[in-house]
């Protein structure tokens, strides 16, 4: 009998491995184009079915699927289980949502690797989704509570009179947006700030773009991808990507965001992560349950950190949590950040890379900020989002964590050794980091 379930008097606080099998996304699609139409059930119901279908889970009961949207509507108020229901795996699966902004994906990951290692499941399946495109429009306070009320009402001339209280301005709807609620700003103008604090050039941030699509164009040239994504409503490759993408020709796009920066403005829509739809799925498992399931061992997850930072009263820029969280898990490790074999660190802004970057090579801040004794040093940039990374492939916010995990546990898998770091940072001042290992 095939079990997924933990063997009577498993020890539970053992810690043996998580291992990464596999994963499958649906090409990421610019907002308003090609998945309009499809909910955030729809897409993610397609990610984990191409998933349930490559490794041949029909019908099985996994120990736990989670994933989560960072726009969600209201009726989702557990999206993964009614995935879960409307997929083919058996019902008897339980499932439930994360909410971390753009870290979530990788937190779900994180988080089931935890219920491996611990004993806790022998198998889970973690990503995310979103579509801009079929984002919830929210009513007005006011219109709500006049629908309250009007709810409640128990007589014709009382739900009437609820609504005589209705202005005509109450009736705007509200959409969301990337604002952070407690600065008003967008992601973009806290980047900007950041971007300018660090001292970004302009001709980097376009580099960096540029190297992103042509990596991602140069990995479905080379088929890297076969094994990783399922076409999608007549797409089969990411939309976004330009494989013509140079710097000379990102270099004429005009600011987008920290207009107020006048000339300093240097970040555009070439060097930014577009608005974006999709999502990924990966299956996580004990080495027991990959071998007894035949399946392939990629990568070992190692570990994962977490970080926040206060980006409300302007001590740090908003997407810069990363930069505190890596030193944390490599002491946690012993190792450097010069112990890996790739580095995948998402493109929120080209500027959010390269001021990490910056920030782990100085050594006032490395002192100051991250207690250290020395800088965290540079990177080899040959390591970087070799295979492309959001700047190209585009950020369905909770997507983007599942779609990494997956893309380095191949490449960590291909070259047979190493292991790889990622960094991901997220709106409200967060980010998740984590280490995977090759098998
Ligand atoms: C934690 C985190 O991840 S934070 C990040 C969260 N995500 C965000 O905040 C999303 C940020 N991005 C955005 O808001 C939007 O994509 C914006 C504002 C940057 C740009 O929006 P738009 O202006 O609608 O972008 P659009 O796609 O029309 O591009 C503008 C122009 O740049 C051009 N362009 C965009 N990318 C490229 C490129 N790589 N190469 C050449 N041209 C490009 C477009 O063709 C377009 O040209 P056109 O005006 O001649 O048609």
């Amino acid at each position: 009998m095939r079990s997924h379930e933990i063997a009577m008097g498993q020890n539970l606080s053992q810690n043996r491995p998580a291992v990464v099998i596999g994963g499958n996304r649906i090409p990421f699609a610019r907002a308003n184009g090609a998945y309009v139409g499809a909910s955030n059930q729809d897409m993610m119901t397609a990610a984990l079915d191409g998933l349930v279908a490559r490794f041949g889970l029909q019908g099985q009961r996994i120990g736990a699927v989670a994933s989560g949207a960072v726009l969600k509507h209201s009726r989702d108020f557990n999206l993964t289980r009614e995935v879960v229901l409307g997929s083919a795996l058996s019902p008897q699966t339980p499932a439930y949502d994360v909410q971390m902004a753009c870290a979530t994906g990788l937190e779900t990951i994180g988080s089931l690797a935890d219920k491996i290692k611990s004993g806790q499941i022998e198998s889970g399946i973690g990503g995310g989704v979103d579509t801009v495109s079929d984002a919830p429009i929210a009513v007005s306070d006011d219109l709500r509570n006049v629908l309250l009320a009007a709810g409640r009402a128990r007589s014709l001339k009382d739900r009437l009179a609820a609504f005589a209280k209705l202005r005509p301005r109450d009736l705007a709807p509200s959409a969301p947006g990337t604002d952070e609620p407690r600065t008003g700003l967008s992601m973009g103008e806290h980047q900007a700030l950041t971007t300018q604090r660090w001292e970004i050039t302009r001709e980097a941030q376009d580099e960096l773009a540029a190297a992103s699509h042509q990596n991602l164009a140069a990995a479905y040239d080379r088929h890297f991808f076969d094994d990783l994504i399922t076409p999608y409503r007549g797409l089969a490759k990411d939309n976004n990507m330009r494989a013509d993408s140079t710097v000379a020709k990102l270099s004429k796009l005009k600011p987008a965001f920290g207009k107020s920066l006048g000339d300093q403005a240097s970040m555009t829509a070439g060097n930014s992560t577009p608005l974006t739809d999709g999502a990924s799925a990966v299956l996580l498992g004990s080495e027991e349950f990959a071998a007894e399931h035949d399946l392939p061992m990629l990568a070992n997850f190692v570990d994962y950190e977490l970080a926040a930072v206060d980006f409300v009263s302007g001590e740090e820029g908003l997407l810069m949590a990363p930069a505190y969280a890596v030193p944390r898990m490599l002491a946690r490790q012993g190792l450097t950040l010069q112990d890996f074999d790739f580095y995948e660190i998402h493109e929120a802004f080209a500027g959010t890379v390269l001021s990490t970057l910056k920030a782990w090579e100085d050594p006032e801040f490395c002192k100051d900020k991250l207690g250290l004794d020395a800088p965290l040093g540079s990177i080899d940039r040959s390591k970087l989002n070799v295979n492309g990374s959001s700047l190209a492939a585009g950020h369905p916010f909770a997507a983007t964590g599942g779609r990494i995990v997956a893309t380095l546990a191949k490449m960590l898998h291909e070259k047979g050794s190493g292991r790889g770091l990622i960094s991901v940072c997220a709106a409200g001042g967060q980010g998740i980091v984590a280490i995977l290992e090759a098998r």
